[in-house]
């Protein structure tokens, strides 16, 4: 390696927008624009469904979520993309990204660069997972969940 050449990064997991929400007029606050809450219940939702398929349990909850900055918004009609990608897997939690974006306009709506859900057991207590590393495919869905 010459000595002006940097060492390669390793490269980091892309972000798939899998779903995508319609802004319905029950959505909207009284600004008229995308309500913050219907926005973070989706991100929510939709972070749940992906620990659920990372960790191979349907017993996972969300532990924290970090700063939360809306950048712009989204209007009655738009689509909203939603984003994720897992960033950390601990011992018994999943640390992901997400961000939402307005498929129309493709401006950025928000980032959350940590949010943390727990794989817990039975009793409701934090559990080893067991991974370390993204899966692309549904082969931890829950057995309980398998067609
Ligand atoms: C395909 C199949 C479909 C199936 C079908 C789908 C249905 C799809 C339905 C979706 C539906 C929506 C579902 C949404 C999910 C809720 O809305 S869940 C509701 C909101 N959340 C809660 O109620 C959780 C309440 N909190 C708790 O119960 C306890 O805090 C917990 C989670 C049991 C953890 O207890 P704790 O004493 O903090 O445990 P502790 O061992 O200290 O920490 C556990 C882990 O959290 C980490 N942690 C702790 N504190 C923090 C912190 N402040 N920041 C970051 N990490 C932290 C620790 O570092 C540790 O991680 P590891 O180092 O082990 O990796």
């Amino acid at each position: 390696m010459q000595p002006d050449q940097q060492p390669a990064q390793p490269a980091q997991p892309e972000m798939n927008f899998y779903t995508r929400k319609w802004v319905r007029p029950e959505d909207l606050n009284a600004n008229g624009t995308l309500f913050g809450g219907s926005l973070l219940r989706w991100i929510d939702e939709e972070a749940a469904v992906y620990a659920i398929i990372q960790l191979g349990n349907g017993r996972v909850v969300t532990k924290y979520m970090s700063e939360i900055e809306f950048v712009s918004s989204a209007k009655e009609g738009d689509i909203v993309e939603i984003g994720l990608v897992a960033t950390r897997f601990g011992r018994t939690s999943l640390t992901m990204r997400a961000e939402a974006r307005n498929l129309f306009t493709h401006r950025s709506i928000l980032t959350i660069d940590e949010v943390v859900f727990v794989n817990l057991d039975d009793d409701g207590n934090p559990a080893p997972h067991g991974y370390t590393d993204i899966t692309y495919a549904r082969d931890r869905v829950p057995a309980t969940h398998r067609a």
